[in-house]
């Protein structure tokens, strides 16, 4: 089960400036005698203390030298696909975790089905009706295309879809029922990112681009740093805190932000059984069944539209607007619209790829654990940390960075013509690229292993095919082919090229894959592959072999 990370280890460790330190200090006032009696005291108490961290630490490297151990850390930006890593890391190890929860995935799906829809309906509303920012659908997703300018498509002239009326009309209940989802996927006491101490400020100014003359330090002082302490505060949460914008009087259908529900939420199961716990069980796979009696249940609302939202995907005016605006639904994440009447139906379970597919985003900091059999070793215990990948996010990471093994970074190639959703004005393959070189110059990081997956590719090939040209995004790539086999090696030389310049570790060998993470059969290879590379990497570093 995931774990959510409050406070790191090194948290309880004291500074001299600390408050409490300072109240321990003797009275200005002390006698000789005092003060003799009070430093024999504390020798002997130090005694005590020395010899009890011996044994804790004789303990520790016992425990090391018995039980191999293995801390990996998801790295990327936002929609980079660590998640979905994840997800195929518990489909390998521990699917039947994996199939007892893909029940409550329903609650994302459904949600990522409706938000599809009505990004149709906001791209056709005629242009009067949207406010200066409803034109701006990059605060939604990575889908919304830049052209090669750096701005968001012309969206004032175009193509009029004569049923826009009647498909809004008829699609009215979707919006009551995207609150509601967001509500039962939203935790009542929680509404913030996780937050760090002000000692780890640094690694969030490290991992976006500077500013003009801006001086960045190192993203970490190796020695003598204070402790880190990740404190989520507790507040009540309201539609508009969870960062969803209110619509004001009238449907929330024109709501934008992307819902973000905290990894130490519920959500699983309050969805899985919700008022539900008296529902029978399926024999044979022990789910919940029959919520499809519950005249409550989403579902009846979805199944209610699915016709409509099937005659609003289907219809060549809509296609033809969003083309125009330059939307490309079918690469955005959580995209379920080819499958309208499956998803729709009553008695609908999510398949593994469903669950794949979904899309919630990462606040804060999640911890799965595995146990794998690895060779004749009796089973090596395998932390997997997922974080959120968002800007706000990445100060986060740095409290993991002491005693990880290995990172797997994620870098999606397909994203080249693609801004990020937290700031308009920033390429998304860019971004990857600053975010790269902040982690392999990391000094703090040499001597850990990295693999990198190039991910999406996929979308990347499906991208190239459709014509979209790489040059016209970045200048660099010049008059080189435009398929995918001239653009993948391209984005591998240049990831390679960063990791071999500003690598502190001259001697550290970088793991490259290509990936679509959302390809299970492609992706277990991968990972047993992966997992190989990082065992016998922490052997060596244990020095074991
Ligand atoms: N087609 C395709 N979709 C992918 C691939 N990798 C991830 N996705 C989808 O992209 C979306 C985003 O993936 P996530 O795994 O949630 O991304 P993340 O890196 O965890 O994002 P944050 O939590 O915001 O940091 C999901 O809907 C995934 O199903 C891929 O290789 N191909
Ligand atoms: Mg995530």
């Amino acid at each position: 089960m995931p774990k959510q990370k409050f406070e790191h280890p090194h948290a309880r460790r004291r500074t001299l400036s600390d408050p409490l330190t300072a109240a321990l200090l003797p009275p200005p006032d002390e006698s000789q005698v005092e003060r003799e009696n009070r430093l024999k005291a504390e020798r002997d108490a130090k005694t005590v203390s020395d010899s009890i961290d011996e044994l804790i630490r004789i303990e520790r490297n016992e425990k090391k030298k018995n039980k191999a151990e293995v801390n990996v850390l998801l790295l990327g930006q936002s929609e980079s696909g660590k998640s979905t890593t994840l997800k195929q890391f518990q489909l390998l190890h521990s699917p039947s975790a994996f199939h007892a929860e893909r029940i409550a995935w329903r609650a994302v799906i459904y949600l990522n089905l409706v938000r599809s829809v009505r990004r149709i309906l906001d791209a056709l509303a005629p242009e009067e009706t949207l406010d200066e920012h409803d034109d701006d659908d990059s605060t939604e997703t990575a889908s919304v295309i830049i052209t090669s300018d750096g701005r968001p498509p012309s969206a004032i002239l175009g193509t009029r879809v004569s049923n826009y009326e009647t498909y809004r009309r008829k699609l009215e209940p979707l919006a009551e029922l995207e609150d509601r989802l967001i509500r039962l996927l939203s935790s009542p006491d929680e509404d913030e990112p996780t937050r760090l101490d002000p000692a780890y400020q640094n690694w969030e100014q490290y991992t976006r681009p500077p500013r003009p003359n801006e001086n960045i330090p190192p993203p970490m002082n190796v020695n003598g740093r204070p402790a880190p302490t990740i404190k989520i505060p507790h507040k009540t949460q309201t539609p508009s805190s969870a960062g969803i914008r209110s619509a004001g009087p009238g449907p929330s259908i024109s709501q934008k932000n992307e819902v973000v529900v905290h990894t130490s939420t519920n959500w699983k199961k309050v969805f899985a059984l919700g008022n539900k716990s008296k529902s029978p069980k399926s024999p044979l796979s022990g789910e919940i069944e029959g919520w499809w009696e519950d005249p409550d249940d989403p579902v009846h609302t979805l199944h209610a539209c699915a016709g409509t939202m099937q005659e609003l995907w289907r219809d060549p005016q809509v296609k033809k607007r969003l083309q125009e605006k330059r939307i490309r639904l079918e690469e955005s994440s959580g995209f379920y619209l080819d499958e309208i009447h499956r998803i729709t139906a009553k008695k609908y379970i999510p398949t593994d790829p469903d669950v794949l597919k979904a899309r919630l985003k990462t606040m804060g900091v999640i911890e799965h654990t595995f146990s794998i059999p690895s060779g004749s070793n009796r089973g090596v215990e395998w932390r997997i940390y997922d974080v959120g990948g968002a800007r706000n996010q990445r100060q986060a990471w740095a409290p993991y960075f002491e005693d990880v093994n290995a990172i797997i970074f994620l870098a999606p190639i397909s994203v080249f013509d693609q801004v990020l959703a937290e700031d308009p004005r920033v390429n998304r393959l860019e971004d990857s690229l600053i975010l790269w070189r902040s982690v392999v110059s990391s000094k703090l990081l040499a001597n850990v292993n990295i693999v990198l997956f190039l991910n999406k590719c996929d979308l990347l090939q499906a991208k190239l095919e459709a014509g979209v040209r790489l040059s016209h995004h970045m200048v660099s790539y010049g008059d080189r082919p435009n398929d995918y086999d001239s653009v993948s090696k391209y984005f591998r030389n240049k990831f390679g090229v960063i990791h071999q310049s500003y690598t502190p570790n001259k001697e550290r060998e970088l793991y490259i894959h290509f990936t679509a993470v959302t390809d299970t059969r492609r992706t277990a290879v991968i990972i047993s592959s992966v997992r190989d590379i990082i065992i016998k990497g922490n052997l060596r570093n244990m020095r074991l072999v």
